[in-house]
């Protein structure tokens, strides 16, 4: 995208991303990365249940259905909700990664109005990499995967540790989390890489 702000540009010694051997075959679906989230969780009534899947490189796509709870204006998705469903899908990319990731900025462009009931066709992938950022790009579309652009973004993820969560977030949570045992293989595993 060409409108994003000079922040998104990535900077001259910048690297192309490299897939992670043990990352999910193209096709697969990733899951959900965290059973609360209000993203991609299945605990979450009102959430987007998003469902992600791994595409060639270090690509994703993901479909979402507008649900009458994710109303703006009658009948139209709320703007925050769609930016919501592409900073899921662009953080599902760091999966590919094997990185832990946090969205640092998210700038989107909303194109078209998204209407309730509407399914929308996201694809993201990750652009380039220096140091701790990941620079990455999504779109989400309209009546199938190559349907009229609806929305779109560019967003800068920066690497933290698995600490970043366990110092910041809620400490209920955060041991809930942590006596999960597939929840902390599932942090650990990415604190490994090659
Ligand atoms: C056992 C329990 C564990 C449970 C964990 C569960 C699961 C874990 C697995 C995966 C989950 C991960 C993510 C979730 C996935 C998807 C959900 C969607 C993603 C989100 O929804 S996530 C929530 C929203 N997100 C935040 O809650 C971030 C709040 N924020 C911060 O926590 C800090 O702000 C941070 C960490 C971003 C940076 O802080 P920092 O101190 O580490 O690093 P620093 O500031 O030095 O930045 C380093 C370099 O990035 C550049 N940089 C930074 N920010 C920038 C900006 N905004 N614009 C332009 N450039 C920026 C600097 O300019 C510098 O660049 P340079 O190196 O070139 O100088």
């Amino acid at each position: 995208m060409s409108g994003s702000s000079a922040s998104l540009q990535p900077p001259a010694d910048a690297v192309k991303p490299v897939r992670h051997p043990d990352a999910p075959a193209p096709g697969e679906l990733l899951g959900a990365h965290y059973g609360a989230c209000f993203g991609c969780g299945s605990e979450q009534p009102h959430g987007l249940h998003l469902q992600a899947r791994a595409g060639e490189g270090v690509s994703i796509t993901a479909e979402f259905t507008v649900q009458p709870a994710h109303q703006g204006a009658p009948g139209l998705a709320h703007g925050g909700v769609l930016a919501t469903a592409l900073d899921e899908t662009l953080g599902s990319l760091n999966w590919l990664l094997r990185t832990i990731a946090v969205t640092g900025r998210l700038e989107t462009d909303f194109v078209r109005p998204v209407p309730v009931g509407a399914t929308l066709y996201l694809e993201a992938e990750v652009t380039a990499v220096a140091g701790r950022k990941i620079y990455s790009t999504a779109t989400g579309r309209l009546d199938g995967p190559d349907g009229p652009v609806a929305v779109r973004a560019d967003a800068l993820f920066v690497e933290v540790k698995v600490d970043h969560f366990v110092e910041h977030g809620r400490e209920a949570e955060i041991k809930a989390a942590m006596s999960d045992p597939d929840q902390t293989r599932r942090a650990r595993a990415f604190e490994v890489n090659p």
